[in-house]
This record gives structure tokens, C-alpha cells and sequence, in this order.
């Protein structure tokens, strides 16, 4: 498995995490347990901040909370000097609750509800990100209602595909997301929006896909935003003062994953800006941008038991874990690939391939395939690294099993951050009506 960050195998030969063993995380924690190095997280955002300071534009580095959304994180973002992407509802809530300035805060999303909008403009947030027509025109209601004038940016959908799973590419002209390019629906929707007394256009916004390696993507997308935006001053004398190129920078999952340098891809969008902003004599425009992945990606490892163990000789060997795709539906969901090792015996030599399943009830409830390991016993604790992203995000109770602990690990301290769903948490919104026999329980 390769170690990311402060990961590193110690004298116990053991994996340790931010300083503290991996071993101990469990006999303290329990398992299934994520932890995340937060020196890595903070790396990764400095990365960002640094390179676009290098590139002398303005800038919003915006963590896209989708990937990663709890208090503790929304501290990190906040101290970073970082702004905050929110997609719904309880990612504002988890972010005004932490305490996370409103005015860096971005709506996205392509059905907001009128409570959303309601809860984000009396929060005062920074900026909406407006999906469609319906949403123009009821944010535009909502904000005369309250005598607010909100800023926006228009998501449009710039007709680049992104070299990425068909599910999670989005910049395609076949997409739920954003105004079309192509079919002028981006062109329409700026007249519509300019023409709304309690709008304020900020600009454009577009996001091309996740998991991208490659810098090609984004520099056709800066320059077809370029374009239209050149294109909107001539027929509005419009002038955006905001462009926002979204997220989707690649990360190294398993080998042969080849992400680039943040500060390259930061580098290819900051140029494109100022070649295809620049060469049209238009004013630079300030450059926002949305990772997510790859900025708690790689710092997120998830430890499990290993509990059974089914050798069907000639075959395969199954291992199962106490935990799968309620932690981290991405295998079942993507065919997503993870590395994994045994963080108890980390300087055993690999002696066997064996399978790593979950302990759902569904077959597709596999984690890793075809993973070379040291002779796996019962007991054995299990690390799957990169798991930071969309893993906790997208955890859910299947067979109602109880979402695991977040642990942050930084200079041989560690802190919980998230505690570990208790059973109350699973029934505690459970009823039972008043026509079916009750039950007393001592809880
Ligand atoms: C609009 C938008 N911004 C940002 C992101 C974050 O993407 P990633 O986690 O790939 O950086 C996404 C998800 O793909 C998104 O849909
Ligand atoms: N959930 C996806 C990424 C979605 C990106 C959000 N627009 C993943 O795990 O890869």
C-alpha cells in the first residue's frame, strides 16, 4: 500500500498514522474507524492557496464539503483561510454550526428547496450557484421577499468530457447539471439574470467531472468560458467579474493513478485564464475553484477487523472486514479500486491474494479485489488508504449498521471527531403508532 502523508510503517511494524499507531487508534476507537491525517489535509490545502498566490489573479479556493463535511473539518477549511462549498441544507447547517463565516460560503446544487434558499439568505452566505431557469426566477422572489440582493454565478455545463467514470463527469451537454453552452441556454439564462432587480451576477461557473489526471480538460473549459464570457460582453456589455472552474482534480488511488501536482493543474487553469481573459482584452477576472477529493482524499484511511475468513481452494479467498459498502459505497458504486494492508503486521511479506468483503448482506459487497497479503488471521486489522473522500460522506445504514467514528491524527495526538453511531442513533427516529402494541424498553 502506499503511504500517504505522515503515514509510515514504525519499530512495532506497525502502520502509523500522524504520529500514533494504528493499533492503539483501535484499542482506543474500535473499528470500522476513519482517520485522517490532519497535517495532510492542511498540506493539501496550502497547495491550492500557495499556487494560486503564485499566480498573482485573485482567488477563492473553495473545499467542495460534499467530499468531507463535518464541524471539525469546516475549522480546518475556516483556518485554512479557505471558502466552503455546500450542496444542501445540513452541509450549510454543519458549517454555520461550526461556526464557518457565511460570507465564504457557495450554494451549489440543481433542485434547491425554497427553505434552502430561505436558510442560505438569512444566513447571509457569499454566493449562490444557480442551476436552472426555476431556480433564477424563485431565488430572484425569495430575495425580493426578504430585500435582499444575492449574488450569483450560473453554473453552465461547457460541452467538455472529462476522462472520468460516466457517473461522476459532469461538463457533458447530456447533463442534469447547469445551463447548456451549446444550445444557448447560458446566453439566455445571463439576459434573465441580468434583467432580475434582486440578482447580483457575479459570473460563470463551470466543473468538468471528479478524478481527473489530466490538465487538458480544464484549459478547454477556461477557454470556452472565455469565450462566452467575451461573447456576453458583446451582446450585453456584461462583464464578469468571477469565473469559477469547479473541482475535480484526480488523486492517487491505487497504482497507476497519475494525478498531477496541485500546483500544475493550478498552474494550467491560472494560465489558460489569463491567455484567453488577457488576449481578449478583458478585465482578469477572479478565480474560484472547488476541490474536494483531493483535499481529504488521500488523507483518509479506514481500519478494520478482520472477522472471517472463507477459502474456496482454486478459487478465491474471502476476507471479510467489519465493515464494506456502508463505509464506502464507491467499490459497489464506481468499481472503484482501493490498496489496503495489514496495519498490525505491516513488515510481513505478502503470502497470499485474498478478496476483501464486507459484512453487508448483498453479494456486490466487496471492497477490494485480488489483494496481496501477509497470511491474514482473524483479528487482524485491515487498512484501506484513501479513503478520506466520499466514504463517510456517503456512508449510510444499510442493515442498519451503525456509520463508524471519525478520528483526526496530527503529531502522535488524536481526536475524535465524529463519534460512532450508537443504537439509539439507529432507532431514534423510529415510531411505533399508537394502534400497534406498544413496547417498553430500558434504554
Ligand atoms: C459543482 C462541483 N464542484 C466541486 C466538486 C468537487 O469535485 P472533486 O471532489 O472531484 O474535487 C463537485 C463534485 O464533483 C461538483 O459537482
Ligand atoms: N461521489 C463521487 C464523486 C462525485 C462528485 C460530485 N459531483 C465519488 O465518490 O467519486
Amino acid at each position: 500500500m502506499y503511504l500517504h502523508g505522515t503515514s509510515k510503517v514504525n519499530d512495532q511494524g506497525h502502520l502509523e498514522i500522524g504520529g500514533v499507531d494504528a493499533t492503539q487508534l483501535v484499542a482506543e476507537y474500535g473499528t470500522p474507524l476513519y482517520v485522517f491525517d490532519e497535517a495532510l489535509v492542511r498540506q493539501r490545502c496550502r497547495e491550492f492557496v500557495d499556487a494560486f498566490r503564485a499566480s498573482g489573479l485573485k482567488f477563492q479556493v473553495a473545499y467542495a464539503s460534499k467530499a468531507f463535511c463535518v464541524m471539525a473539518m469546516c475549522r480546518i477549511v475556516e483556518e485554512e483561510g479557505m471558502s466552503l462549498d455546500v450542496v444542501s441544507d445540513g452541509e450549510l447547517y454543519t458549517a454555520l454550526q461550526a461556526g464557518f463565516p457565511a460570507e465564504r460560503i457557495h450554494f451549489h446544487g440543481n433542485n434547491k428547496t425554497v427553505d434552502e434558499i430561505e436558510m442560505a439568505i438569512d444566513a447571509q452566505i457569499g454566493c449562490f450557484v444557480v442551476d436552472n431557469f426555476i431556480e433564477l426566477q424563485l431565488l430572484n422572489a425569495i430575495a425580493g421577499d426578504k430585500r435582499q440582493k444575492v449574488k450569483v454565478l450560473l453554473r453552465i455545463t461547457p460541452g467538455v468530457e472529462a476522462h472520468t467514470h460516466e457517473f461522476i463527469s459532469t461538463g457533458q451537454t447530456d447533463s442534469k447539471f447547469g445551463f447548456d453552452l451549446g444550445n444557448g441556454s447560458a446566453m439566455r439564462a445571463i439576459k434573465e439574470a441580468a434583467s432580475l432587480s434582486n440578482l447580483d451576477v457575479l459570473g460563470v461557473h463551470s466543473h468538468i467531472g471528479s478524478q481527473i489526471f489530466e490538465v487538458e480538460g480544464f484549459r478547454i473549459a477556461a477557454e470556452k468560458v472565455a469565450g462566452f464570457a467575451v461573447q456576453v460582453r458583446k451582446e450585453t456589455g456584461i462583464i464578469f467579474p468571477v469565473i469559477n472552474l469547479g473541482g475535480g482534480f484526480g488523486i492517487r488511488y491505487v497504482e497507476g493513478h497519475t494525478p498531477l501536482p496541485v500546483a500544475v493543474y493550478v498552474e494550467a487553469i491560472t494560465e489558460a485564464i489569463k491567455e484567453n481573459f488577457g488576449n481578449n482584452d478583458y478585465p482578469l477576472p477572479e478565480i474560484w475553484v472547488e476541490p474536494g477529493r483531493s483535499i481529504v482524499g488521500d488523507a483518509g484511511t479506514t481500519l478494520y477487523t478482520v472477522g472471517t475468513t472463507k477459502d474456496i481452494p482454486g478459487v478465491r479467498k474471502y476476507v471479510a472486514v467489519d465493515g464494506g459498502m456502508t463505509d464506502n459505497p464507491r467499490p459497489a458504486l464506481y468499481e472503484a479500486e482501493y490498496e489496503a494492508m495489514l496495519a498490525n503486521r505491516a513488515t510481513e511479506q505478502s503470502e497470499e491474494v485474498v478478496s476483501i468483503a464486507g459484512k453487508c448482506c448483498e453479494s456486490g459487497d466487496m471492497l477490494i479485489w485480488d489483494l496481496n497479503l501477509p497470511k491474514v488471521s482473524v483479528g487482524d486489522i485491515l487498512a484501506v488508504s484513501c479513503t478520506g473522500a466520499y466514504n463517510y460522506a456517503m456512508a449510510s445504514n444499510y442493515n442498519r449498521i451503525r456509520r463508524p467514528g471519525v478520528v483526526f491524527v496530527k503529531d502522535g495526538q488524536s481526536d475524535l471527531v465524529v463519534k460512532r453511531e450508537s443504537f439509539d442513533n439507529i432507532i431514534g427516529n423510529d415510531l411505533i403508532p399508537a394502534r400497534m402494541k406498544q413496547v417498553s424498553t430500558t434504554r
